[in-house]
């Protein structure tokens, strides 16, 4: 049998613009307005779609699916659970990002709710995994107050047990579908400074996975693509307010040839 070489981190990214794939999203309002212009920096058509009167019919035409629980409430709820299900049943994938699951029982039932709809993808920050995979998390809001390292045990068990891959982003992220497992090293101190960049990293994510074959390098080369783009951002950058213009121009302007030579993944 022959063994066909990996594909890189820069084709991937030029796959995916050249695909420009449509991202339904169903985000907070937090994040709308900057993770649509993150996936359209990114190359992505960005689309914020949640009447639960339409999210069903918007999910099976779309290329893929985010969904976010950052201020969910009932409404919002059935849109989630209901475009979920069209995603799976039209074979596009989706991806879960589980803001603050372990603030309120409300938050982790509609995930466990989500989590039966398996998920392509699950990415959220070192707290948000590690209570979604049975810890105590040692956050209460929606920035992380856990390390990566503390959440790799949990993400791996929760790949397993929900079939999804599990990315766990932070200094140094994350990414397993149980059986094997990436880190990727990309990144800027200044990304957690801007609200939302990791809620629109869940986008890219999807992104990224509606043109590839297999999530688990998909995700990590979403992962690096993004980092690389934070650290380019960051080179000039005064603070946080600067750093979120110039992250925009960063993801439009990296080249799948620059993915190529300054993404550092790794296997874990
Ligand atoms: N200290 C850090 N150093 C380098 N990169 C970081 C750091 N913290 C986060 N990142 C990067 O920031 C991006 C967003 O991840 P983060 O874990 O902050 O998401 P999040 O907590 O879900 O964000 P939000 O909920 O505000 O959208 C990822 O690309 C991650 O690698
Ligand atoms: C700050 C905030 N609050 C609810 S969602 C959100 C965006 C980051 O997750
Ligand atoms: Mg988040």
């Amino acid at each position: 049998m022959t063994q066909t070489a990996p594909i890189s981190p820069g084709a991937r990214l030029a796959a995916m613009r050249a695909a420009a794939p449509l991202i339904h999203n169903i985000t907070n309002y937090v994040a709308m307005n900057v993770m649509a212009n993150v996936l359209l920096a990114a190359g992505a058509s960005p689309a914020m779609v949640h009447a639960r009167e339409e999210a069903a019919d918007f999910a099976a035409v779309a290329s893929a699916l985010t969904v976010n629980i950052g201020t969910i409430s009932p409404p919002w709820a059935e849109a989630m659970e209901a475009a979920a299900a069209s995603a799976v049943a039209h074979g596009k994938p989706w991806v879960l990002d589980p803001v603050a699951v372990f603030a309120s029982g409300y938050r982790s039932g509609a995930c466990t709710r989500l989590l039966d709809l398996r998920p392509t993808a699950i990415r959220g920050n070192a707290s948000e995994i590690l209570a979604q995979s049975g810890g105590a998390a040692g956050a209460s809001g929606a920035d992380a107050g856990d390390e990566v390292s503390a959440a790799e045990d949990g993400a791996r068990a929760l790949a397993r047990r929900s079939g999804a891959v599990v990315a766990v982003t932070g200094p140094v992220d994350f990414v397993t579908d149980g059986t094997r497992a990436l880190r990727v090293a990309n990144g800027h101190g200044l990304m957690p400074k801007v609200t939302a960049l990791g809620c629109s990293l869940t986008g890219v994510v999807a992104a990224f996975l509606a043109t590839g074959e297999d999530p688990l390098d998909a995700a990590a080369a979403a992962l690096a693509f993004y980092g690389l783009a934070g650290e380019r951002a960051a080179q000039g950058a005064t603070g946080p307010g600067g750093f979120a213009v110039a992250f925009l121009d960063a993801l439009h302007a990296l080249t799948p040839a620059e993915l190529d030579a300054g993404a550092r993944i790794e296997a874990a």
